[in-house]
């Protein structure tokens, strides 16, 4: 591994751009996939944060695909040798709105690889810079870093690790059905291939886990549409989160909020059918 993460670290630095118009039909969509009111989108309208996601998609050619259906990796993506991919994190500065009709720009830059021996085995984590740019400006609207985790394959002698019990009592929480067309309908906004969320003979016999997969930024946009739906005035300037424990589409489970007494922090959480924690996170306002 050491030889091969020297390797691996040779991707630290390198960079990609993409180039997006910010339209109104996938924002529209997604509103009606979290069963948001109905939303009046139109030139100008500031999109809700996470939003952005829904552009600057990954269009990469149907035969550049690897077999867990993301991109090959090796191209902007280092070819990391463990097989289970998924997103570990993600901390977000939203410094100025951006706005369907916009005309946007991403730069994504790889800034570190590590390698880490986690209670579930070995970890390789990917960490992404990606900076928003909108209307040709030089400042970025939105600088997100994003960590990707890498995990061996499952072994039959692994033990998952114990779970946290999510702190109970939140002022804001709503209930998620995360049956197969939600999961479907939020791969498609975000023209994500990933198996493990709609694929269940993969997810369960190539990945070894119990169901399907809840995408972590799926969850990341429920919890600020919990902001959304009990502070709509809200004005989110920071935000991060870390998935600490899958969530399946076995059972339904909860996004929760509560507005801390410096009215300025929002701790946020999902919790799995059984209380245990999930995602955990964490929201600053203006
Ligand atoms: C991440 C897993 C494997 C770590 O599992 P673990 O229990 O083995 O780790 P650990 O023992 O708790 O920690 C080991 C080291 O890793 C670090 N670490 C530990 N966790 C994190 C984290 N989240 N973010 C950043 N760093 C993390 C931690 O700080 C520590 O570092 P240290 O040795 O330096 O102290 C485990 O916690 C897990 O399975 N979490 C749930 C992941 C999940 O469900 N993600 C969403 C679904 S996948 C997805 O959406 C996919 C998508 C959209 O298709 C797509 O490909 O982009």
């Amino acid at each position: 591994m050491e030889t091969s993460l020297d390797n691996l670290k040779a991707w630290i630095g390198r960079s990609e751009r993409v180039h997006d118009q910010i339209g109104a039909t996938p924002a529209k969509a997604l509103n009606a996939t979290l069963d948001y009111p109905a939303m009046h989108v139109e030139t100008g309208t500031a999109l809700p944060p996470l939003w952005h996601w829904l552009y600057f998609l990954p269009l990469h050619q149907q035969s550049d695909v690897g077999p867990d259906g993301h991109a090959k990796r090796g191209g902007f993506l280092p070819p990391v040798p463990l097989p289970r991919r998924m997103w570990a994190g993600s901390q977000f500065e939203f410094r100025s709105p951006v706005r369907v009709g916009d005309a946007g720009e991403r730069t994504s830059t790889i800034t570190d690889v590590s390698v880490k021996e986690g209670r579930t085995g070995k970890l390789v984590f990917v960490k992404v810079r990606h900076e928003l740019r909108c209307n040709g400006s030089a400042d970025p609207a939105i600088v997100e870093f994003h960590d990707i985790v890498y995990r061996d394959a499952k072994r039959p002698t692994d033990v998952e690790p114990p779970p946290q019990r999510a702190e109970a009592g939140a002022a804001w929480q709503r209930e998620i059905v995360p049956d197969d067309v939600l999961l479907f309908r939020y791969s498609a906004l975000t023209f994500n291939g990933h198996r493990i969320h709609y694929d269940r003979k993969y997810v369960t016999e190539v990945e070894g886990y119990p169901g399907l997969i809840v995408h972590g930024p799926l969850i990341a946009t429920l919890l600020m549409d919990v902001v959304r739906r009990n502070a709509p005035d809200a004005d989110v300037a920071t935000f991060r989160f870390k998935a600490v424990r899958p969530t399946f589409d076995l059972n339904p489970f909860r996004v929760n909020g509560q507005l801390q007494e410096d009215g300025k922090t929002i701790k946020l959480r999902a919790q799995d059918h059984e209380g245990w924690l999930t995602m955990d996170a964490v929201a600053t306002l203006r």
